[in-house]
């Protein structure tokens, strides 16, 4: 079946530690982190800010992580502090988090895919099967 495919991406700035790293890593430090979304679906959809079924997901509503953390994001945050329970500060663990977020916001059928950078170097993926 023939199907659309979308994708984004953006930045967000944050510090982080990993718990009990035996390194650098492991003291508090920070970096510019790329995200990069992909939706894919058989069909088209409305958002929260357009009536029309003309959208696999509205990039605006995918992006929520670029906003300051005050207003819902995780810009500018510590990622230890904002991170539910449950949820390490790897790249790993935040492409899982940032899907988790995202999914619950998407109509069903639409798979999600997403990749966290913390260098241009090293990128993590979770996806749906
Ligand atoms: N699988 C993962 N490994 C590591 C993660 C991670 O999220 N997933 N994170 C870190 C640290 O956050 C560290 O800040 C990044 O490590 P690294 O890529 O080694 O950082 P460098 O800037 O030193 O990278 P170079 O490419 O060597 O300059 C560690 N591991
Ligand atoms: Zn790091």
């Amino acid at each position: 079946m023939p199907k659309w495919k979308i994708t984004t991406e953006f930045t967000f700035n944050a510090a982080h530690s990993i718990r009990d790293y035996d390194g650098p890593c492991g003291r508090l430090h920070g970096h510019t982190y790329t995200v990069r979304l992909e939706a894919t679906s058989d069909r088209l959809h409305a958002s929260e800010y357009c009536p029309h079924a003309a959208m696999v997901a509205d990039f605006r509503t995918l992006k929520w992580a670029k906003r300051d953390v005050l207003k819902g994001g995780l810009d500018h945050c510590n990622l230890n502090e904002v991170l539910p329970e449950g949820y390490e500060s790897t790249s790993e663990m935040i492409a899982q988090y940032i899907y988790d977020k995202t999914k619950k916001t998407l109509p069903e059928g639409i798979k999600l895919k997403v990749a966290v950078s913390e260098s241009p170097n090293s990128w993590a993926e979770y996806e749906d099967d």
